[in-house]
């Protein structure tokens, strides 16, 4: 089956007074109409800039400069400006953090949403409102008629990001970009938007890119993740094989520290270092520096490669593929320079 979206090698830089700032490159994955990818990795690491390339969002400084994107048949990347004007907000809509992103403060939800209507599409004012209406109650808002007539600030910040993504649904997109919608939100509001954002593309067969540093979030949620470490996908695959066989030393630090209920009041692991410069990343596999199981091999750079069947992995060493080899090496919550301390301790080459 030909992918509803393909991303293939993208590359989005920002030419900064201080250098290049690779933000995003090299990016590749693909989604299947009606899932849900999870794009996962800590802050900088390029998530946001790969969102808002799709929809060519970025601005200068930065520019997409290599790679392909292919949308339903059409490369994007080609296309430019006149090709996604016609797709942004009608077959790709996007959702951000911030809600008053989406929303205009001084305009009543009715004039928006009924605006937003018939910039796409021809027809009476009647039937946008009702299309309105439609698009409130699937993400929960009862009472559709009260809301329309509100404004923004008369709404709490959970009921703002549900109008958002009745915004979003408008269209009945075929893909939906998400950036860390539901992190301002308390836990239990989170939980229910993510339950319904869920139903809703499992019922309209709209795919979904979930943008998070959450990985507990998208857990329950995706279909798929891609792993996003400085700019690059270090891994990519079905969610609940990833979570259980994490291959990239990235992805386990990742996986290693999200509380569990068994370990609840045990300290939590954290991956050691902290995520390198853009401007100044390391030599060969940027995750390196804080690598347990990085050596001499990871000064060249690892290419993106199917390890497992449907499994991609960026690393040289990755976990479980051979569990002889797995059980002598150091976890990756140990440095090199943990582990030459220990050595030294003991006398031991590290
Ligand atoms: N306007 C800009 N000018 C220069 N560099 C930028 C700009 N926007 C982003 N970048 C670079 O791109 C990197 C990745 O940013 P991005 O917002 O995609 O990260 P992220 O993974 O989404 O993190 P966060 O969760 O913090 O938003 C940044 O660390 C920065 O180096």
């Amino acid at each position: 089956m030909t992918p509803l979206l393909s991303v293939d090698g993208l590359q989005t830089h920002f030419f900064t007074r201080d250098g290049v700032a690779k933000a995003v490159d090299g990016v590749s994955f693909s989604l299947e109409r009606g899932q849900i990818l999870g794009l996962v990795g800590e802050s900088g690491s390029g998530k946001s800039v790969t969102g808002f390339s799709l929809l060519g969002l970025v601005d200068p400084p930065g520019r997409v400069v290599g790679g392909t994107i292919t949308f339903d048949g059409e490369d994007l990347v080609k296309g430019g400006e006149p090709m996604l004007r016609t797709l942004r907000g009608k077959r790709i809509a996007m959702i951000f953090q911030d809600p008053m992103m989406t929303l205009n403060p001084v305009l009543r939800i009715d004039t928006q949403m009924v605006e937003t209507v018939l910039a796409h599409e021809r027809m009476s004012h009647a039937e946008a409102l009702k299309r309105c209406r439609e698009a409130l109650v699937m993400v929960g808002i009862s009472s559709p008629d009260e809301r329309l007539q509100s404004y923004p600030h008369q709404f709490s910040g959970g009921m703002r990001q549900r109008v958002a993504i009745a915004i979003a649904l408008l269209h009945k997109p075929d893909l939906i970009i998400a950036d860390e919608p539901t992190t301002a939100l308390d836990v239990t509001i989170q939980a229910q938007i993510l339950a319904e954002v869920q139903k809703l593309c499992a019922e309209t067969g709209t795919a979904l890119i979930w943008i998070t540093h959450d990985l507990a979030v998208v857990s329950g949620l995706a279909d798929r993740l891609a792993v996003m470490y400085a700019g690059r996908v270090v891994e990519e695959g079905e969610t609940a094989r990833v979570i259980e066989r994490p291959l990239h030393p990235y992805t386990k630090g990742l996986i290693d520290s999200v509380p569990q209920g068994k370990t609840r009041g045990a300290r939590l692991q954290q991956i050691s270092g902290m995520t390198p410069s853009l401007l100044a990343l390391p030599q060969g596999c940027a995750f390196r520096p804080r690598c347990a199981r990085a050596d001499a091999a990871c000064l060249e750079e690892p290419a993106l490669e199917e390890k497992l069947p449907d499994r991609k992995v960026r690393c040289f060493h990755p976990w479980t593929l051979d569990a002889a080899a797995d059980a002598h090496m150091p976890t990756v919550t140990e440095t090199a320079d943990q582990r030459s301390g220990a050595a030294a301790r003991t006398g031991t080459r590290a």
